[in-house]
């Protein structure tokens, strides 16, 4: 089986795109892990495929790079969007909706290589506990977050730290991404994110992104919006929300890398 795959970049968060409207792929767990394995493969932090959707405009269908059914992906969502633009899925107009597991998302494409696209309202904010040695504080923003404060962000040891809090599963059922955040002005934040289902630091999460902005907004560590968010790509991801925190958007680059073939 031949497939062609786009592979993209959101703010350093990399995703193979795929073009699945005709139905003609079936991956297997396997094969989405091996696709999005680095060296062995084309690598990845995941795999969307941009299926039909009998109402939306499109549906993401997004995997994991360790094979398996991730949850919200706000980079990979902002990819698809930009792909289905590229792709002209609508052929006039900016303005995409698409569905995500069993909800429905909005998005535009702002410019060249740029999305803004709106979230879903936050829930089961949890401020102020302890896990180990870290402070913690938790939101779900389409995926599960956990967060940590810290003052000096490149010293942290994100591998080994993320990973023993992801796996705290009796305070979060199912596991949970975690980020480490460190404040840099009353409107900007940076941030360093260990990924459930890649089981590593990526260069950008975007749920994370905005799930930091929603609490950092919440326990006034900043005071305004958008927030500016700097991930480890050394990219700018913006949130933007209303006090009701149920009108936000994130915003920020997205782009092609390359396109390929691969033949499983
Ligand atoms: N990179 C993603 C998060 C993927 C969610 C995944 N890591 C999970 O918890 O299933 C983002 O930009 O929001």
């Amino acid at each position: 089986m031949k497939i062609d795959f786009t592979k993209m970049s959101g703010a350093g968060n990399d995703f193979i795109v795929i073009d699945n409207r005709q139905g003609l792929f079936s991956l297997t767990h396997e094969q989405v892990r091996a696709m999005c394995t680095r060296r062995t493969g084309i690598g990845a932090d995941g795999l969307i495929l941009v299926e039909a959707s009998g109402t939306a405009d499109f549906r993401m269908n997004y995997h994991n790079a360790d094979g398996f059914p991730g949850s919200m992906c706000g980079n990979g969502g902002r990819c698809a969007v930009y792909f289905a633009w590229l792709i002209g899925i609508r052929p006039a107009g900016l303005r995409y909706a698409f569905d995500a597991g069993p909800d429905r998302y909005e998005a535009e494409v702002t410019g060249e290589e740029a999305v803004k696209l709106h979230m879903r309202p936050p829930s089961d904010f949890r401020e102020r506990f302890q896990v180990g040695a870290w402070n913690c504080h938790f939101v779900n923003t389409g995926s599960p977050h956990a967060i940590a404060y810290v003052n000096d962000l490149d010293k942290i040891d994100v591998f080994t730290e993320g990973r023993a809090i992801r796996h705290r599963e009796e305070l979060f059922p199912g596991g949970a991404n975690v980020n480490f955040l460190e404040v840099t002005a009353p409107d900007a934040l940076s941030i360093r994110t260990f990924e459930r289902g890649v089981e590593d630091e990526t260069l950008a999460c975007g749920t994370g992104t905005v799930a930091a902005a929603l609490m950092s907004y919440r326990l006034g560590k900043v005071t305004t919006s958008p927030v500016r968010v700097t991930v480890r790509s050394g990219e700018t991801l913006m949130v933007g929300f209303n006090d009701a925190m149920d009108d936000i958007y994130l915003e920020g680059p997205a782009r092609v890398v390359y396109r390929g073939t691969i033949t499983l």
